[in-house]
C-alpha cells in the first residue's frame, strides 16, 4: 500500500457532508484497504466556522472554499455545498488545480453539466456523481458502466425522498401537507429550500440526469415537463384510493417508439396498489430501468438523508481515489445520440378528472361529446349526486397530453361544468 495519503478537500459540512466527514474518520483503515492508499481530510469548507463538528480537527475548517481548491495539493474535491453557484466555480477551479471531483449536486448537473463533463474531460479528471441521485441507490454507475452496452428504452420511478415521505404520510396516516413537510425537512431529506423538492425541480433535475445517461444525450432541466405535488389535495388521495390506487410523484423518461426523441417529465400520478412503486414508502426511492437486452431492471432504496447519501458519496470517493492511483479516469460523459427532447403534448397518457357538474339529464352526454371531439376515448364514468349538483369523475384511455388537455379546457366552458376539481395522470397499468 502507498503510504503517502490521498488529500480530499470537503466543501460544505451540512447533512451530507458531516456523515462524509464522519465516515472517513471512522472507516479510515477499510478505505485505505480497498483504495491502496490512506485518504485524509486536508480541508473542510464551511459557512459557519464556529460552530462545533465533532470528529473533525477545527484546524481544517476554512470558510475560503477557493482557496482551498487552488491549493494544488488536493487530490478529490467532495462538493456537497449545492445550488449553482459558487459550486460551479469551485469544481472548475478543482479541475484546473489538479483535483478530481465527487459532487452530490443535482441542481448544477443538470443545469450545466456538459461544461463540467468538458472541463473535467479537457484537464483528465474524474467527474461522479452517484449521490445526485437516489441517494444511496446505485443507479448513475450502472447505468453509466453496467448497461453501457445495452439500449434503454424507459427510465421510471419515484426519485425524490421528500414529496415521497409526504404522499405517504398523507395517504396511510392522513397527516397534513405542511406537518409532513416539518419532518422531512427535520430528517435532512428536504433540500436547502424545499421548494425545490415540493414543486418537483428536484426531481426533474434528477430526470435529466438520468435521460442524459441512459439515452446518451443531453437533456437539461428546462427540457424537462415539471409539476410538483403541491396542489395535490387530500380529496385527490381519497379519490385514488376508491380507485385501488395511490398517488406517487413520477419521474418518466423514455425514448420515442422510433428511437429520434426523447421524452423527459415530473408530475404527480395516480398508480395502483399492486404495482411495486405503490409500496415505496416514507423517503424511499425505486427506480424501473427498461433496457433492450436486460428486460426490466429495479432499484431500490434510501434516496434521502445524510447518511444514506454519503453511502453513495464514499462509493464514488473510493472509485475516483482507485483512478487516481491508477492514473487513469473513469467514464466521462457519453451525449453522442444528440436526440431532440418532445415537447409534453406528444407524451402518450392517461387522465384521471373529476369534475362539479349539474345534475341534470344530458350533462354526461355533454362531457362524453367533449371527449369524444377531441379523440379522448373514455375508459370509466363514476358519477355522485349532490343537491342538484353532482361529481363526476372520468378516466381516460391513452392518448396524447395535447388531447387531454384541450379536452379539459373545452369541459371548462361548459355551462353545466361548474368546475374542474382534479385532474391526475394515470400511470403503472
Ligand atoms: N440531504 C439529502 O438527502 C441529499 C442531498 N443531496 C445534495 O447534497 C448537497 C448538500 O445537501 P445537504 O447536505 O442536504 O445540504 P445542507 O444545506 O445541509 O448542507 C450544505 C452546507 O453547505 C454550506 N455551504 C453553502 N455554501 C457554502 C460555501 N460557499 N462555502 C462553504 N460552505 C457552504 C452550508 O452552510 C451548509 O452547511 C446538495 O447539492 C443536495 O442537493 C443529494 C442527495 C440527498
Ligand atoms: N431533497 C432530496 C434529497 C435527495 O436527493 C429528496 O428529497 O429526494
Ligand atoms: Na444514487
Amino acid at each position: 500500500m502507498r503510504t503517502r495519503p490521498l488529500k480530499v478537500a470537503l466543501l460544505g459540512c451540512g447533512v451530507v457532508g458531516s456523515e462524509v466527514a464522519r465516515i472517513m474518520t471512522t472507516h479510515a483503515d477499510d478505505l485505505a484497504a480497498r483504495i491502496g492508499a490512506p485518504v485524509e481530510l486536508a480541508g473542510v469548507a464551511v459557512r459557519r466556522p464556529s460552530k462545533v463538528r465533532e470528529g473533525i480537527d477545527p484546524a481544517l475548517i476554512t470558510t475560503d472554499a477557493t482557496a482551498l481548491v487552488q491549493r494544488g495539493d488536493i487530490d478529490v474535491v467532495v462538493e456537497v455545498i449545492g445550488g449553482i453557484e459558487p459550486a460551479r466555480t469551485l469544481i472548475t477551479t478543482a479541475f484546473e488545480n489538479g483535483a478530481s471531483v465527487v459532487s452530490a449536486n443535482k441542481a448544477l448537473l443538470a443545469e450545466d453539466g456538459a461544461a463540467l463533463h468538458a472541463a473535467a474531460e479537457k484537464y483528465g479528471r474524474d467527474l461522479y456523481y452517484e449521490a445526485a441521485v437516489a441517494g444511496a441507490i446505485p443507479l448513475v454507475r450502472p447505468l453509466r458502466e453496467s448497461l453501457a452496452g445495452d439500449k434503454v428504452n424507459r427510465v421510471l420511478g419515484i426519485v425524490n425522498g421528500t414529496t415521497n415521505f409526504i404522499l405517504d404520510k398523507m395517504d396511510t396516516s392522513g397527516a397534513g401537507y405542511s406537518e409532513a413537510l416539518d419532518e422531512a425537512t427535520a430528517l435532512g431529506y428536504a433540500e436547502a429550500d424545499p421548494t425545490a423538492d415540493v414543486e418537483g425541480f428536484d426531481a426533474a433535475a434528477k430526470a435529466a440526469i438520468l435521460a442524459g445517461i441512459a439515452f446518451h444525450t443531453r437533456v437539461k432541466i428546462g427540457d424537462v415537463h415539471r409539476e410538483g405535488i403541491t396542489e395535490v389535495t387530500a380529496a385527490d388521495i381519497a379519490s385514488a384510493r376508491r380507485m385501488g390506487c395511490t398517488v406517487k410523484l413520477l419521474a418518466i423518461c423514455e425514448r420515442a417508439a422510433d428511437g429520434a426523441s426523447v421524452t423527459a417529465r415530473v408530475h404527480p400520478a395516480m398508480i395502483p396498489l399492486s404495482h411495486p412503486l405503490a409500496s415505496v414508502r416514507e423517503a424511499y426511492n425505486a427506480v424501473f430501468v427498461e433496457a433492450e437486452a436486460a428486460g426490466q431492471l429495479m432499484f431500490y432504496g434510501p434516496g434521502a438523508g445524510g447518511s444514506p447519501t454519503a453511502s453513495a458519496v464514499l462509493g464514488d470517493l473510493v472509485a475516483v481515489c482507485r483512478n487516481k492511483l491508477g492514473e487513469a479516469t473513469g467514464p466521462g460523459e457519453s451525449a453522442y445520440t444528440r436526440l431532440p427532447v418532445s415537447p409534453m403534448g406528444e407524451v402518450v397518457t392517461r387522465y384521471h378528472i373529476s369534475l362539479d357538474v349539474a345534475d341534470k339529464p344530458g350533462v354526461l352526454a355533454q362531457v362524453a361529446t367533449v371527449f369524444a371531439e377531441q379523440g379522448v376515448s373514455i375508459d370509466t364514468v363514476r358519477q355522485q349526486g349532490k343537491d342538484g349538483e353532482a361529481s363526476l369523475v372520468v378516466v381516460t384511455h391513452r392518448a396524447p397530453d395535447a388531447a387531454l388537455s384541450g379536452t379539459v379546457e373545452a369541459l371548462r366552458k361548459l355551462d353545466t361544468v361548474r368546475g374542474v376539481a382534479s385532474i391526475m395522470r394515470v400511470e403503472g397499468e
